[in-house]
């Protein structure tokens, strides 16, 4: 394996590097392309460059799209079949072609009307009450989701179904955390009966997974139901079971694909609107900027819409810069060596873990001149359009690599799209005199803590002319 930061050589740090924004770049800067770092004595293979990632991680995605199979997450919580969690090849196929299905590039505008009503619906929230701008979006967010999915009308973020999605994302953040259960590194302990003194995890995995089966259970029976009597609503869940008649893919398969558009999903996209907020205070000339392209383009009386990405550049470019510039997942998910590599002269042993250091892909000076900057034009051309040639254009980055790629990318960028627009179009905003921006760290997804932002209407009637495109 190749060197890396080991200050004792045989146990090794004993958790993941925290902050990491700060340790990936100097790791890349320091080890190059790939490096190897170990928690609790066990070798973590990092990839630090956009060129090892694209060797490593996607031509040879054969060898390097598994998962590192953990006790705790995917036996006792039941997470094994989990679309983002399968090392079941033909499995994970089944979950790509239905993802693709549903959310590829030709299906996933069939959201774009739902997607613009609720991050409109979300820009008037903000305005009417600042201060719980996280919230807003969040509901936003989860309103997409269950209305694609299920043909559900989420009103508030407390729906109790969106309560228990959200529970099952923030338990999933501490059981799959590596060294952070016991039985992770010792896997006999799962064999102890349940009363066993030291034997809590066992408690806790079985009121887990019993959590997760409802959570993807619950709303399917509902369509199901709704399908019998007639009342269905068109949604993916429809589309799937559908699908599942002529494919005999199993039922099974269709929960977990919509569960996942929730799991992968929900929290990702918001942190990434959120972190366009923050974006949009610590940088005014860019919303600024933003606000003349939507005033030459669209004008003032209605609110743009997704079918209007294409005359947008520059807001198009912002959405860009908002994945890089603080990716939400700064590691991507940790994929798992399936067989032995050689790479540069290293054998990467099969069952190695690996870490896509996105973070510091994203900092690379080369690909990204004065990276830290919040910075749309480096997306532009000088006549304004697109670039083709930047790294991360067709994907970003932020959605990691290989056969793992985050199959919902285009839901995703069309949620940051049309939530940046909504607001832009609609309002002016600015951070409060003290307001420091500040990053949460840690293994779930990357955001600003919650902050303070001051926001009023771009003109009189802006509000109005909201409330009219929602028919309200
Ligand atoms: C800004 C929003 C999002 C970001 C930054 C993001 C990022 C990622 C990343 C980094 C991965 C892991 C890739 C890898 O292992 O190399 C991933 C996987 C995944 N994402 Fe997303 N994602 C977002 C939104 C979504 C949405 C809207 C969905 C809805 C379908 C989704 C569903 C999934 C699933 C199911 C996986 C597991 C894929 C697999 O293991 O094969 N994500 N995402």
């Amino acid at each position: 394996l190749p060197p890396g930061p080991n200050a004792i050589p045989l146990l090794g740090n004993l958790a993941p590097p925290d902050p990491f924004r700060v340790l990936g770049k100097r790791w890349a800067d320091e080890y190059g392309d790939i490096m190897t770092f170990r928690v609790m004595g066990v070798p973590i293979l990092v990839v630090n460059t956009r060129k090892a990632a694209a060797e490593l991680l996607e031509k040879r995605t054969a060898s390097t799209g598994g998962r590192t199979h953990q006790v705790m997450c995917d036996e006792l919580c039941g997470l094994a079949s989990d679309p983002l969690r399968t090392n079941d090849l033909s499995l994970h196929r089944q979950y790509r072609r239905l993802f693709n299905l549903v959310l590829g590039p030709r299906t996933a505008s069939a959201a774009w009307p739902l997607q613009v009503r609720e991050t409109r619906r979300a820009a008037l929230e903000i305005l009417e009450s600042p201060s719980q701008h996280m919230e807003h979006l969040r509901r936003a967010i989860a309103a997409i989701a269950f209305e694609l999915v299920y043909g559900l009308k989420i009103k508030s973020y407390s729906d109790p179904m969106v309560r228990l999605a959200n529970l099952g994302i923030r338990r999933f953040e501490t059981i799959i955390k590596p060294g952070s259960w016991i039985v992770d590194i010792i896997p006999q302990l799962r064999h102890l009966p349940d009363w066993f003194p030291g034997a809590g995890f066992l408690r806790i995995g079985k009121e887990y997974k019993a959590d997760y089966f409802a959570t993807r259970t619950l709303p399917y029976e509902q369509v199901k139901r709704e399908l019998a009597e007639g009342t269905a609503k068109p949604c993916l869940a429809v589309t799937l079971i559908e699908e599942e008649e002529k494919e005999k893919c199993g039922e099974d398969v269709i929960k977990w694909v919509g569960s996942g558009v929730y799991s992968g999903g929900a929290d990702s996209s918001a942190a990434a609107l959120q972190t366009f907020l923050a974006a949009m205070l610590l940088y005014p000339s860019v919303q600024a900027k933003a606000q003349a392209e939507l005033d030459n383009i669209i004008g003032r009386e209605y609110p743009p819409t997704l079918e209007d990405r294409e005359r947008l550049p520059y807001c198009t470019a912002l959405v860009s810069e908002v994945l890089r510039w603080q990716p939400v997942t700064p590691v991507a998910l940790p994929h798992c060596m399936l067989k032995d590599e050689i790479y540069n002269g290293y054998l990467l042993p099969k069952g190695t873990t690996i870490l896509a250091n996105v973070w510091a892909m994203t900092r690379d000076e080369r690909d990204f001149p004065n990276a830290d900057e919040f910075q749309p034009e480096r997306w532009l051309a000088e006549d304004g359009k697109l670039k083709e040639d930047v790294p991360g254009r067709k994907i970003s980055l932020a959605f990691g690599f290989g056969r793992r790629i985050c199959p919902g990318y285009h839901l995703a960028e069309a949620n940051i799209f049309a939530g940046a627009v909504a607001i832009l179009w609609s309002a002016v905003l600015s951070k409060p005199e003290g307001v420091e921006i500040e990053w949460v760290e840690g293994f779930g997804p990357q955001r600003p803590k919650d902050f303070k932002l001051e926001v009023r209407p771009r003109w009189d009637g802006a509000i109005e002319a909201l409330r009219a495109s929602l028919g309200e």
